[in-house]
């Protein structure tokens, strides 16, 4: 349903932030895409959503091509990203209105559409303030309103629970979770509260300098590194850490990825 070839990105100033990175994210799939800071994770998922352009390799979604600013595929696909945005002065009924006539929801259904999602966010009494005046939860609930108002089958969230409360982490990884099972929405997502991936997500990637280091499903992996790590019952946190954290427990120098120094480590 995603599929990326070989997908690298080197920005203008020679760094490689995504190497030959190989994904496949399988319809119905709540896709964890894990990675330290700087990891390449939301350059990754602009190449998924054509905001970027990647330098090599490919990105299909549901068989067709990614493209550079192409809109092609902007139909199949909502996306949250880390930070976005929002218009303060209207209110969230107003605001998903316009991203329903600007996404291209048939006029007749704009009206029930923003009604739905407003339902399905759990906002519809909130739906007449200022968006200027709603909570962090509030603003992340419309964002994620905003994302499916046309009724795309993926969405990408970066960091959906970034900064919420307990109950505000809680109350999106549920709307997620419903979005999936009850919707048959893909979800691809990003976070680093690995607790919350691995109690949503079925499948995870974890990357590292913009190299996959790991892929497939949770339970396969637990099971797979229940030996590696000689733990009965390894974590994602287990097997995260054993990834990605440098020996003499030093911290990798991401800055250092430049052709021909890709992947090297500094310990200070
Ligand atoms: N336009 C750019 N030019 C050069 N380097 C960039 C550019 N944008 C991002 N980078 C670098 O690419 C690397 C990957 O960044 P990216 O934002 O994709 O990582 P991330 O995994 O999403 O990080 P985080 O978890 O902190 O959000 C970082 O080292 C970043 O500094």
């Amino acid at each position: 349903m995603i599929k990326a070839t070989n997908l690298t990105k080197q920005y203008d100033n020679g760094f490689v932030a995504v190497d030959s990175l190989n994904l496949q994210v399988n319809k119905g799939d709540i896709y964890g895409f894990l990675g330290p800071n700087g990891a390449g994770k939301t350059t990754t998922i602009r190449m998924l959503n054509g905001l970027i352009e990647p330098s090599d390799g490919s990105v299909t979604i549901e068989g067709k091509e990614v493209k550079y600013e192409n809109a092609s595929v902007s139909k199949l696909i909502g996306v949250l990203p880390e930070s976005h945005g929002y218009y303060n002065w209207m209110t969230g009924r107003e605001y998903l209105k316009l991203f329903a006539e600007l996404y291209g929801v048939d006029k007749k259904r704009v009206k029930s559409r923003v009604e739905e999602v407003l339902e399905w966010v759990g906002m519809a009494g909130k739906a007449d303030i200022l968006i200027g005046q709603y909570s962090r939860g509030m603003k992340q609930r419309i964002g994620i309103a905003k994302t499916i108002v046309h009724e795309p089958s993926i969405i990408f969230l970066d960091e959906p629970t970034l900064g919420l409360d307990p109950q505000g982490q809680k109350d999106i990884q549920s709307i997620i979770t419903r979005l999936n099972q009850e919707q048959n929405v893909t979800v691809f997502i990003t976070s680093h509260l690995l607790k919350e991936i691995s109690e949503i997500c079925n499948r995870i990637a974890i990357v590292k300098q913009g190299k996959l280091l790991e892929e497939g499903y949770l339970d396969e992996l637990i099971k797979g590194y229940r030996l590696v790590l000689k733990n009965e019952n390894p974590t994602l946190e287990d097997i995260f850490f054993s990834l990605t954290t440098d020996e003499v427990g030093g911290v990798s120098d991401v800055q250092s990825n430049k052709k021909g120094n890709k992947g090297t480590c500094i310990i200070p």
